[in-house]
């Protein structure tokens, strides 16, 4: 993990460097306030999780950072641009919870389109189905295939074009055990590669996969830190006791 406490660069030559850098983010669905005077640093080549109860805010925050969510104040920069702007569509790519994918179409042929539209190489279209472990169906439609293979040929569409920033919504949601474990070590390889991935997920035993942890709850910042120092600070034996710990401390300063 990057330690920006002992970086030895200025501020504004690390703040230059960040894949993602929030300021006084605030966001406004309905009537509801989800994010209010939120701020994050994400380093490059780190692969964060984002933990939170449902609800918490974690996919509003993903949208402010792929450029999709209209924000009422603050600043979001994704790789020293600003969240949206035209020249990040290549560089960033996002997973939403709803797969995206043609059900007409096999898995292949959807990522040759994909590919295309993205203008991607066409070589990256076996790389990426190998990547997700879908070589055994890539001939199989869409519409036959289960919630799970649905999401991971998403991830391969994200993965086309060999994008800086991969910006993950709850990936690994109704995944078996080995699955889940596969796609984790493929985020690791990804990171270690020099790509920034942001992935979310409610389940708080996904923490101890992730180099980097930011635990959000109704909208607030709880902890930005790695998992051992996390359980130090907090003195508890688990990601999920920490995040209990918090709350509590929260609630009753
Ligand atoms: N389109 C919308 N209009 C109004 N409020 C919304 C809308 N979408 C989300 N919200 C509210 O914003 C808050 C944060 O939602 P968000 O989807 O960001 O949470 P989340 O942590 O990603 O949850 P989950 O894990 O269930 O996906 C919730 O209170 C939710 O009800």
């Amino acid at each position: 993990m990057v330690n920006l406490a002992r970086d030895p660069r200025s501020r504004p030559e690390r703040d230059a460097c960040l894949a993602v850098r929030i300021r006084g983010l605030r966001v406004i669905r309905g009537a509801r306030t989800v994010l209010d005077g939120f701020d994050l640093d994400v380093p490059p080549g780190t692969l964060t999780g984002l933990l939170g109860p449902s609800g918490s805010g974690k996919s509003t925050l993903m949208r402010a950072i792929v450029g999709v969510q209209k924000i009422a104040a603050g600043s979001v920069e994704v790789l020293g641009r600003p969240a949206g702007a035209a020249e990040l569509r290549s560089r960033v790519s996002y997973v939403t919870q709803a797969p995206s994918v043609y059900r007409d179409l096999t898995i292949r042929q959807n990522l040759r389109y994909f590919a295309d539209v993205l203008n991607a190489p066409g070589a990256d279209v076996d790389r990426v189905i190998e990547q997700v472990d879908l070589v055994r169906h890539a001939d199989q439609l869409a519409a036959n295939l289960s919630g799970g293979q649905l999401s991971r040929v998403s991830l391969a569409v994200a993965l086309l074009g060999t994008p800086e920033l991969l910006v993950l919504d709850e990936p690994t949601v109704g995944l078996d055990p080995v699955l889940r474990q596969e796609l984790w070590q493929l985020f690791h390889q990804l990171a270690a590669d020099g790509a920034t991935l942001l992935v979310s997920s409610h389940v708080m035993d996904e923490a101890e996969r992730c180099e980097r942890l930011v635990l959000l709850r109704e909208g607030a910042l709880l902890a930005d830190d790695s998992l051992p120092s996390l359980l130090e600070h907090t003195g508890t034996p688990d990601a999920e006791q920490a995040f209990l710990h918090l709350v509590s401390k929260a609630s009753h300063p």
